[in-house]
């Protein structure tokens, strides 16, 4: 399997080095070449494969350079039974006779990024092995909340690995702050950044381009890769989980063998969504993608009109997972939608820096429009939402999901289209606990969040999860801040570069 970049300037890689670069240096992002497209026969016949070993079924798919050893012993490493004590590691359950929610936040870290970030590490590690490198690996991260957490646990204390995360200060929730800053590991930082995520995530791109802190790292022995979903090695773990919920569903009686399903996806950086469209392109039976986005609805906008416009206000929101407007993977969702046209890639993108929006072409729209139907919900009708499923089906959604379910429930309507839906959860309702349980009671709360965790146990009796459980008791152990134009000088102060 070969990677090209999406602008067409760099080298065929393989995906070896496609996941230790983590983007394409001169901008762009790898994406696999072609992609084996299966019979629904081939794919019925893993139906009754554990995750793992759908797992190693795909990657070996599209690690052609990794032996099968070596995938075998990283899935085994990754989605063992310490990381994800359940006897399902993404339980799908049953809302209604059309609805399932395909919970993806068992793992370490209470969030769908774990299913990708317990096993990244691993397959890092192995490219750095096979390609000699000699340098440290820097992980740089920017993260609305999420992936940060979920990347510090799967490269804590890793041997050969750094690993420096930048998070919007007062754009995460409490929980997620306070898992990133409580988090061990004496190669870790965490840095609180004065901007939004749009700005940790520019800063970050623009540093992994910046071919004299290149040099200057190479002089420390250094080199930078990233665990965001830019990088290959990231989202490739995610395609896994939509075959096993498809063979989840047809288990539960929600569809038949081959039957489409309609997948609801909360978005942000467009990472999750596109793991889902690489698994249809392996033949999954997909009908519709619905991308589902909270008030920050450039995406909705983009579905509807082909105009891509972030010159908008950046609100901040109870879904802070999804406060973006810069979606990372929107690149390569057109690539694949204009049949990998890098030149309409280039166009669009500098045309986006230049003016903050570029407007796709009639053929590119129609295409996109027949797969992918955007809709999004405003913070009073997540929170009604909330409210409404607890009620109704004794179900305690985060934020995140509740705007999925809120938007499939529009699709529907709209399109007037009750095929069976699988709708993702990202993560788990504590994580939020304020915006829950305010929800839940319909008021605003001013006590202290753990205070409100306890309240919302006691209340819906929900197990907490194990990784928010003790976590006010936990010691604070990251406190860097940085402007969005210092990131380097803080990463030179982080690595003691010289
Ligand atoms: N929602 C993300 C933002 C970064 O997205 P990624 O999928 O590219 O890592 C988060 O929670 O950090």
């Amino acid at each position: 399997m070969e990677y090209i970049s999406t602008r067409n300037n760099y080298k065929k890689v393989n995906s070896a080095a496609a996941i230790s670069l983590g983007m394409v240096p001169e901008g762009g992002l790898f994406v696999p070449k072609q992609i084996t497209e299966f019979t629904t026969e081939k794919i019925m016949a893993m139906k009754n494969k554990d995750y793992q070993e759908l797992a190693v079924w795909i990657f070996k798919e599209f690690l052609s350079d990794f032996t099968e050893a070596e995938i075998k012993e990283s899935v085994a490493e990754a989605y063992n039974s310490d990381n994800f004590p359940v006897e399902e590691k993404t339980p799908l359950v049953k809302l209604n006779d059309n609805t399932y929610i395909l919970e993806l936040w068992h793992g370490p870290t209470a969030a769908f990024k774990d299913m990708a970030l317990q096993i990244l590490p691993q397959l890092l590690l192995k490219s750095v092995e096979k390609l000699e490198i000699k340098n440290e690996i820097v992980i740089l991260v920017a993260t609305s909340g999420d992936t940060g957490k979920a990347a510090l646990e799967g490269f804590k204390d890793l041997e050969g690995v750094k690993i420096i995360v930048f998070y919007p200060e007062d754009g995460v929730s409490r929980v997620q702050e306070d898992q990133m800053k409580t988090t061990t590991g004496n190669n870790t930082a965490v840095v609180s950044l004065k901007g939004n995520f749009d700005d940790c995530q520019t800063a970050v791109k623009e540093i992994f381009a910046d071919k004299d802190f290149k040099a200057k790292m190479e002089n420390n022995n250094y080199q930078f890769s990233s665990a965001n979903s830019i990088n290959w090695g990231r989202l490739l773990p995610q395609i896994v989980y939509y075959f096993k919920a498809y063979f989840d569903t047809i288990k539960q009686n929600g569809i038949k063998a081959g039957e489409k399903i309609n997948i609801t996806v909360p978005t942000g950086n467009f990472g999750n969504i596109l793991a889902g469209y690489y698994a249809y392109k392996m033949g999954l039976p997909v009908n519709k993608f619905i991308c589902a986005s909270n008030d920050n609805k450039v995406l909705t906008d983009f579905f509807e009109t082909g105009v891509y416009d972030i010159e908008r206000d950046f609100i901040k929101t109870i879904s802070p997972s999804m406060d973006i407007l810069i979606s990372s993977n929107l690149e390569r969702f057109l690539f694949e939608m204009t049949d990998h046209d890098s030149q309409k890639i280039c166009n669009w993108y500098q045309e986006l820096k230049q003016n903050n929006k570029f407007e796709i072409d009639q053929q590119t729209k129609e295409k996109m429009q027949n797969l992918f139907s955007g809709h999004y919900c405003t913070e009073a009708e997540a929170k009604t939402q909330i409210k409404s499923t607890y009620d109704k089906f004794n179900y305690l959604l985060d934020p995140h999901t509740a705007v999925a379910v809120n938007s499939t429930k529009k699709y529907r309507k709209q399109n007037h289209d009750l095929k069976t839906a699988v709708i993702t959860s990202t993560a788990n309702p504590y994580k939020f606990s304020r915006a829950v349980l305010e929800s839940l009671k319909e008021e605003k709360l001013s006590k202290d969040e753990y205070r409100i965790i306890e309240e919302l146990e006691e209340l819906t009796a929900v197990e907490i999860h194990r990784g928010i459980k003790d976590l006010e008791n936990k010691q604070s152990r990251h406190d860097h801040s940085s402007n969005k134009d210092s990131l380097k000088e803080k990463i030179t102060e982080i690595l003691e570069l010289n």
